[in-house]
């Protein structure tokens, strides 16, 4: 077979799961990152990296079972693997606690992290405002780390990177047989997706050594992740909201919930406030389409529209790409005329 000319747009942790998974899986596809940012400037990479999705209404469960099963396989082999500290991932343990007993209080994901139960009377007396808990162990995936180790290995597959802003993919169908959109919120803009929005996230990194557990406030707008360098506080969960600056109220916000959880806090030095853009939409898109070129059509799959758990399903929803390229490659092949 002819070599397959791919290129991946987007240099997050879906852009390169997604390349990674190519380059590694279909050896005949030369595989090219064209990126606008890279790592330390993607959202990824200030995201906690808990694995802990949320539950996407319109696809079926089954489908987003596998993506967090084939996640959580994968990046465990990293934790038992010495590539551990380097790629920046962990095990980590904690309380998920709510006010009220939450609709569904077994959703798909709690059957693949480990040690999942409710809290203790015993356990539950440290938080009097919260009337039901669950405790348990998951991973956590650190963009700041994860994405050069990922970029690395893309490298060694014989993946090539460059820095590049896509204005247009018409402009790319001359040179590519294969497109794979992995923009995240950028595919607002560049495939003109009005369904994809900012959903803002503000968080506060601090030093905290002496904190080891996870805290989670049912609605995910307070949490405690404790991790590698800080401590990252959060958050806020800010619909339609295209700021990147700092808040200082939402700081403050932050602090003074997550001291309520955690009163040590209050003794814990800020290192850094961040803000990112969580890539909304009502659901995950991983699809594929034919764009029409002179005498050929180019493949175009997308990969986006992760909200707040796209570290959760990165290698899920990367290997479902691989899938739809190796099924439509087989049905049309390369430059098949029309
Ligand atoms: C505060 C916060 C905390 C989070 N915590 C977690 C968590 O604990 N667990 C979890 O699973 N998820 C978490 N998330 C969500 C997670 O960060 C996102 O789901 C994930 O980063 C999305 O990855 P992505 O690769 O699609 O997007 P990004 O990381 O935004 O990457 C998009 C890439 O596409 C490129 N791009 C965009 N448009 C173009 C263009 N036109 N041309 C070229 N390149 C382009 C960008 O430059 C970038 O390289 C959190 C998010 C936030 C904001
Ligand atoms: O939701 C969480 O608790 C983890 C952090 C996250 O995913 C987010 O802020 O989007």
């Amino acid at each position: 077979m002819n070599t397959v000319k791919v290129a991946v747009i987007g240099a997050g942790v879906i852009g390169l799961s997604t390349a990674v998974c190519l380059a590694e899986a279909l050896p005949y596809c030369s595989v090219k990152i064209l990126a606008e940012k890279f790592s330390p400037d993607t959202t990824s990479d200030g995201a906690a990296g808990i694995l802990m999705p949320k539950v996407f209404p319109d696809i079926p469960v089954e489908r987003q079972r596998r993506w967090f099963k084939e996640t959580f396989a994968h990046l465990q082999s990293i934790v038992e693997s010495p590539e551990a500290p380097e790629a920046g991932v962990y095990l980590s343990s904690g309380y998920h606690i709510f006010k009220e007993v939450p609709t569904d209080p077994n959703p798909y994901w709690t059957d693949f992290v480990f040690g999942f139960r409710t809290m203790t009377v015993h356990e539950m007396k440290r938080f009097p405002k919260h009337n039901f808990g669950q405790a348990f162990t998951t991973i956590k995936c650190e963009c700041s780390r994860y994405l050069p180790w990922l970029e690395k290995r893309f490298r060694k597959a014989g993946g090539q990177i460059k820095c590049e802003k896509v204005t247009d993919l018409q402009q790319l169908i001359p040179h590519y047989d294969v497109i794979v959109n992995c923009s995240g919120l950028g595919s607002h803009h560049l495939v003109g997706d009005e369904g994809v929005y900012p959903v803002r996230g503000q968080i506060l990194k601090v030093h905290a050594t002496w904190l080891k557990n996870f805290i989670r406030d049912g609605d995910g707008k307070t949490y405690i992740y404790p991790g590698i360098d800080h401590v990252t506080l959060g958050g806020t969960r800010q619909k339609d909201d295209w700021r990147l600056e700092v808040d200082k109220g939402d700081s403050e916000g932050i602090m003074e919930r997550c001291s309520q959880l955690e009163p040590s806090l209050q003794k814990a030095q800020v290192l850094e406030e961040w803000v990112g853009l969580r890539p909304g939409r009502r659901n995950l898109c991983v699809e594929r389409e034919w764009l029409q070129a002179q005498d050929h059509q180019v493949l175009l799959v997308h990969n986006y529209g992760h909200g707040g758990c796209g570290i959760s399903l990165s290698w899920g929803s990367a290997l479902d790409v691989v899938g739809l390229v190796r099924k439509s490659l087989h049905e049309k092949p390369l430059r098949a005329k029309l």
